[in-house]
């Protein structure tokens, strides 16, 4: 088991940042990357898993304490997957409100049966920037995406993605329900099992 007093969490992503804290609860002292650079590295990785070792990466060489990644995206199925690891850029870097109009626009044709999507979180916790064995943690969200936003909740993709087992997109989930049923909550739990934390 690993122990830990400091973690660096390597994500730029506010609404992220929010949710991993939360989600870690108070057992950690928790820092942000931010306070070290304001420069995300480049997402290079074929994978979500590659891309979340990258980042904790490089925020334990900034900060030299363990850090923690989240890289994460919405995977539809009707799109063979997109927007996936890029989901971040899919409209070319102009933000959430660019990617969830590409996204409608993409699925204008589609039925709802066809419609089908999930949200993937791949966690990367690392000792020290090269550290050898990165605890690597997945979770996914199954959901189908709407015809238009509803909600004002949460950030990225959330306005646009049909939570089933509640009946409301994930905008419309408060914080702590979402933090119950998320892609990164089963992501987390699985992590804080191994952390020795839940
Ligand atoms: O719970 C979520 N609810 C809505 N949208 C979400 C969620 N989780 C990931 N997403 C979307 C946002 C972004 O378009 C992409 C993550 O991209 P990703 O590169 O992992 O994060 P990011 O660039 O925003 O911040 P950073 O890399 O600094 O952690 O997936
Ligand atoms: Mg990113």
């Amino acid at each position: 088991m690993m122990t830990l007093s400091q973690l660096v969490l390597a994500s730029h992503n506010a609404g992220k940042l929010k949710e991993l804290q939360a989600l870690l609860g108070n057992a950690v002292r928790v820092r942000s990357v931010g306070e070290f650079s304001d420069v995300a590295p480049e997402e290079t990785g074929l994978s979500f898993v590659e891309n979340a070792i990258l980042k904790a990466r490089h925020a334990a060489r900034l900060s030299g304490l363990p850090a923690l990644a989240d890289d994460s995206g919405l995977a539809v199925d009707a799109l063979g997957g997109a927007p996936g690891i890029h989901s971040a850029r899919y409209a070319g870097g102009g933000g959430d409100a660019a990617n969830n109009a590409k996204l409608l626009e993409a699925l204008r044709e589609v039925p709802d049966a066809e419609r089908g999507a999930r949200f993937v979180c791949a966690l990367a916790l690392v000792r020290h920037a090269e550290d050898p064995l990165p605890i690597i943690c997945e979770g996914l969200w199954q959901g189908r995406i709407l015809h238009a936003p509803r909600g004002t909740e949460g950030f990225g993709y959330d306005p646009l993605f049909w939570v089933p087992e509640r009946g409301c997109s994930s905008a419309e989930l408060a914080s702590a329900e979402k933090n119950r049923l998320s892609h990164r909550a089963r992501a987390m739990l699985q992590l804080r099992q191994r952390l020795g934390l839940a």
